[in-house]
C-alpha cells in the first residue's frame, strides 16, 4: 500500500513560511506529499506576508526520498503517473528553484534520494551534524530522478558526486559542509531558526541566492570531466558487469555537462522512467522490503514483547568465529568477556580481535583513539567467575556435541537464570546441545558467518522450546550490531547451509559426468555470484567441506551425491586455498589460477564412481549450467519452507544474498526461481533426476506448486511451522 502523506505550512510573523513534510515513518515523498508541497509553495509565493520559505521534515527527519511503496503501483500501471519530467522539471525546478522567493532546506536526520533532491533545489541548506545526506537510488536499480544527477555534481564536483551516487554512499553533516553540499551545520534546536534567518537574509540580498542547477564553479573542465566519467564507467562495469543502470546514470550526468543541465534533466526523467520499469529495479525493491521483513516474525515480534537490555556479553572460544563475533559486538559498544581454556589460546583470540580492529585503522575506517576505546571493551578470562552478570553468552567452540553439552551445563550453573544461552553452531541440533540443562527456553542459535565482524547475516535459530522473548532480544542485538537477521527453525544446516550444500553438490556431480570445473565457476560468476562453487570450496577448505558432507549424508541420505573428488585431493594434502592447492593453484598473493593437475583426480573420481562422461554436457550454455547448479538449491529452499524451517520465502531470498552471495539484482533465490516458474523448474529437475539420480528429484512442495500453478514464494497457508 502506498503511503499518502502531506506537507503542512505555517507562516511566522517574520514572514517565513515553514513547510514541513509529514509522512511517517521516514517522510517519504509520495505523490500526495509532492502535490501538497507544490500547493503550499504556490500559496507561499502568492501571499504578500511571505518573504521567504523554509522546507523541513517532521520529527527530526527531512525525508527518506521518493515513496518506495509506490513503485509497485507505478510498475504495474495501477497508479496514474504525471507526465514525464513533471515532478523534476515543472515542480522542483520551475516552481521551487525558479521561485521569486528564496527557500532554505532545514535538514535533520535523513535527506536521501528525492529528499536530498528537493533540498538541493532550495537556495541554501542548513543541517545538523548527524544528518545523513545521500542519493542511494542505484541500490534500487534506478537513478536519481528529481534532478540529483545534475545538481549534486554542480554542488560538490563530479568526482565526489560520482562516489556518492555510484556507491550509494551517504555523508554526515560535517562532511556535507566541507564538500559544499550544505551551507552550515548547527545544533538541532537551532536548525529551523537558523534556516529562517538565512532565508530572510537571502531575500534581503545579504546572502547569495544560489540556484544549484546553474552553478559551474565546482564542475571540472570538459576534458577532465570526460576522463573522470570514462574511469567511472570502467569501474562500474568491473563491479557489476550485468548492471546497466550505473552506466545509464553516468550517461545522464555526462549529458548535463556536455549539453547543459536542462538537457540533463530531460534525459534523467526519461531514463528514470525506463529504469523504474526494469526487472533490476523490481528485484532490488523486492530485496529492500524483504530485508526489512526478516525482523517481522509471526508469533514472535507481534506479541508486544520489548527487547531486554543486554549490557554485557560472554563469548566462549576465541577462534576465528569467536574472535569475529567479539569484534562485531565491541564495535557496537557491547562490553565482551572472552573465555578460553588456556593462556595461549586466550592470547591468540585477543590478538585476533586486535588484528580485526587494526585492519580497520589501516583502512582509515577507525581512529587510533577509537581503536583503544573499542579494544578496552574486551576482557579475556579463563574461568566462568565473570560470567555471573552477563546477559547473553555466545558459545563458539569447535563442533563437538559432548563439549558443547558440558559447556551449556556449566553455563546454567554460573550465569543468571535470565541470561540468554546462544550457540554459534552451524550444524548441531540445539536440542542436543541443551540436553543436560533445564534451560531449553533460553537456548537459541546465533549462527554468524565468517568473518563474523564483516558478513552481514545472522541466522537466529529457535527450537520449539526457545521463548519468543529470547528471539526478540537477539533480534535487537542483531540490529544493534548491524546484522540482517533471519529467524529459522532447528535442523542440520539450518536454512543457509542447507541451501548452500546443493550448490557444491550439483557442481561436483556434473564434473563427474564430464563438465569442466572452471567452466562451471565461470558460468556462476558471469551470472553474478562472487565466486563459483569450486572457488568457494577452496576458500572453505576441503577438510570442512568433507566433514559437512558427512553430516548431510547422515541427515539426508536420500539426496546426497556421494562425490569422492575432494576426499581424493585431501589424500594428497590438497585441501584448498590454505594449502595453496585445491581446484585452483594459488600464488604468493593468493591469486587463483586453473591447475591442469586436477584432471587426474577427476578421472579417478569418475572411474571409482563408474561414470562415463556424457558428451552432450560439453555443449551446454552458461545459462544451462547456472540452472543445473541453482535449481537443486531452489529445490532445497522449497524443502526448507515446506518443513517450516524458514517462515517465508523472502527470508530465503535474503539468506541467499547475504549468506551465499546470490546477486541481489536477481531478487534472491526464490524470487529468481519464480521468474523461471515452478512448472519449468519441476520439469527440469524431473528430467535430470532420470539421467543423474535422486539428488535432483523435485520435492513435494515444488511438485504441488508446479501442478497448481502457484508461485514458489506465495505464503503457504498449509505449511505447518515445525518450531
Ligand atoms: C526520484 C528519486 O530520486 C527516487 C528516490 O528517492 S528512491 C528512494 C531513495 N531513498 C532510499 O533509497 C532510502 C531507502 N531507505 C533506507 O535506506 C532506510 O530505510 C533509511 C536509511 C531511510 C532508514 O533506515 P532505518 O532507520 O534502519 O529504518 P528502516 O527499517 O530501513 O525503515 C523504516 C521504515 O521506513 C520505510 N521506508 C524507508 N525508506 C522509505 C521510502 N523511501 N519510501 C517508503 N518507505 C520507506 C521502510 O520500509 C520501513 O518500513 P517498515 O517499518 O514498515 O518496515
Amino acid at each position: 500500500m502506498a503511503s499518502q502523506g502531506r506537507t503542512d505550512m505555517e507562516v511566522g510573523s517574520d514572514g517565513v513560511a515553514v513547510i514541513t513534510i509529514v509522512n511517517p515513518p521516514v517522510n517519504s515523498l509520495s505523490l500526495d506529499v509532492l502535490m501538497s508541497l507544490k500547493d503550499n509553495y504556490e500559496q507561499a509565493l502568492s501571499r504578500d506576508d511571505v518573504k521567504a520559505i523554509v522546507i523541513t521534515g517532521a520529527k527530526g527527519k527531512f525525508s527518506g526520498g521518493f515513496d518506495i511503496t509506490a513503485f509497485g503501483g507505478v510498475q504495474s500501471g495501477k497508479t496514474v503517473q504525471p507526465k514525464d519530467g513533471y515532478i523534476s522539471i515543472d515542480v522542483i525546478t520551475d516552481t521551487l528553484e525558479a521561485a521569486r522567493k528564496p527557500s532554505v532546506a532545514a535538514i535533520d536526520g535523513l535527506a536521501l534520494g528525492g529528499g536530498l533532491e528537493v533540498a538541493m533545489a532550495c537556495h541554501a541548506r542548513i543541517c545538523t551534524s548527524t544528518a545523513q545526506l545521500g542519493l542511494p537510488e542505484l541500490q534500487l536499480g534506478i537513478i536519481p530522478g528529481f534532478g540529483g544527477t545534475q545538481r549534486l555534481p554542480r554542488l560538490v564536483g563530479l568526482t565526489k558526486a560520482l562516489e556518492m551516487i555510484l556507491l550509494s554512499k551517504s555523508i554526515k553533516g560535517e562532511e556535507a559542509h566541507n564538500v559544499g553540499l550544505v551551507d552550515a551545520v548547527v545544533p538541532p534546536d537551532e536548525l529551523v531558526e537558523t534556516a529562517r534567518r538565512w532565508a530572510l537574509e537571502i531575500a534581503e540580498c545579504r546572502k547569495p541566492w544560489i540556484k544549484s542547477l546553474y552553478k559551474t564553479d565546482k564542475l571540472e573542465s570538459l576534458g577532465d570531466a570526460r576522463e573522470i566519467l570514462k574511469f567511472a564507467r570502467a569501474q562500474a562495469q568491473k563491479q557489476a558487469a550485468n548492471l546497466q543502470h550505473p552506466l545509464v546514470c553516468i550517461d545522464v550526468i555526462e549529458e548535463g555537462i556536455v549539453s547543459g543541465p536542462r538537457a540533463g534533466l530531460w534525459k534523467e526523467a526519461q531514463s528514470f522512467k525506463i529504469l523504474l520499469a526494469s526487472d533490476t529495479c523490481k528485484n532490488l525493491v523486492h530485496v529492500f522490503f524483504a530485508q526489512r521483513a526478516t525482523s517481522k516474525v509471526p508469533g514472535v515480534t507481534d506479541l508486544g514483547l520489548v527487547p531486554r537490555k543486554i549490557t554485557k556479553v560472554g563469548i566462549l572460544g576465541g577462534g576465528l568465529m569467536g574472535s569475529g563475533i567479539a569484534t562485531a559486538l565491541i564495535l557496537s559498544n557491547y562490553p565482551v568477556i572472552l573465555k578460553e581454556v588456556n593462556e595461549n589460546f586466550l592470547k591468540s583470540g585477543m590478538d585476533r580481535v586486535k588484528a580485526n580492529l587494526q585492519s580497520r585503522v589501516r583502512k582509515g575506517k577507525m581512529t587510533e583513539d577509537k581503536f583503544e576505546r573499542t579494544l578496552s571493551l574486551l576482557t579475556g578470562v579463563l574461568d566462568y567467575e565473570s560470567f555471573r552478570d552477563v546477559d547473553l553468552v555466545i558459545e563458539a567452540v569447535i563442533e563437538n556435541v559432548s563439549l558443547k553439552q558440558q559447556i551449556f551445563a556449566d553455563l546454567e550453573k554460573y550465569c543468571s537464570p535470565n541470561c540468554i544461552l546462544a550457540s554459534n553452531t552451524s550444524t548441531i541440533d540445539l536440542n542436543l546441545i541443551g540436553v543436560k540443562t533445564m534451560s531449553q527456553d533460553r537456548i537459541v542459535g546465533a549462527h554468524f558467518f565468517s568473518p563474523a565482524h564483516v558478513m552481514p547475516l545472522l541466522e537466529i535459530v529457535r527450537t520449539h522450546k526457545t521463548s519468543p522473548q529470547v528471539v526478540v532480544d537477539l533480534l535487537d542485538v542483531g540490529k544493534k550490531i548491524r546484522k540482517t537477521p533471519i529467524v529459522v527453525g532447528n535442523c542440520t544446516g539450518f536454512a543457509v547451509n542447507r541451501m548452500f550444500f546443493p550448490y557444491t553438490q550439483s557442481a561436483l556431480l556434473f564434473v563427474d559426468y564430464g563438465l569442466d570445473v572452471y567452466k562451471i565457476d565461470r558460468a556462476c560468476t558471469k551470472f553474478g555470484m562472487p565466486m563459483g562453487p569450486f572457488r568457494v570450496a577452496d576458500l572453505v577448505g576441503f577438510g570442512v567441506a568433507v566433514a559437512t558432507g558427512m553430516q548431510y549424508l547422515e541427515s539426508f541420505p536420500d539426496r546426497v551425491y556421494k562425490s569422492i573428488l575432494m576426499s581424493l585431493m585431501l589424500e594428497d594434502k590438497r585441501a584448498g586455498e590454505a594449502t595453496r592447492k585445491g581446484f585452483y593453484k594459488y600464488d604468493d598473493k593468493r591469486k587463483a589460477s586453473p591447475d591442469p593437475e586436477i584432471m587426474k583426480y577427476i578421472e579417478k573420481s569418475r572411474n571409482m564412481a563408474g561414470i562415463t562422461p556424457k558428451p552432450e554436457l560439453l555443449k551446454l550454455s552458461d545459462n544451462d549450467i547456472v540452472q543445473m547448479v541453482f535449481l537443486p538449491v531452489v529445490n532445497e529452499a522449497c524443502r526448507v519452507l515446506e518443513e517450516g524451517i524458514a517462515v517465508k520465502a523472502s527470508d530465503l531470498d535474503i539468506a541467499s544474498i547475504f549468506g551465499m552471495g546470490f546477486p541481489p539484482y536477481r531478487g534472491g533465490i526464490m524470487h529468481w526461481a519464480d521468474s523461471l516458474g515452478a512448472k519449468y523448474i519441476c520439469e527440469r529437475l524431473e528430467a535430470w533426476s532420470k539421467g543423474y539420480g535422486d539428488f535432483f528429484k523435485p520435492c513435494s512442495y515444488l511438485k504441488e506448486r508446479a501442478a497448481k500453478g502457484i508461485s514458489l514464494s506465495a505464503q503457504a497457508s498449509q505449511a505447518k511451522a515445525r518450531l
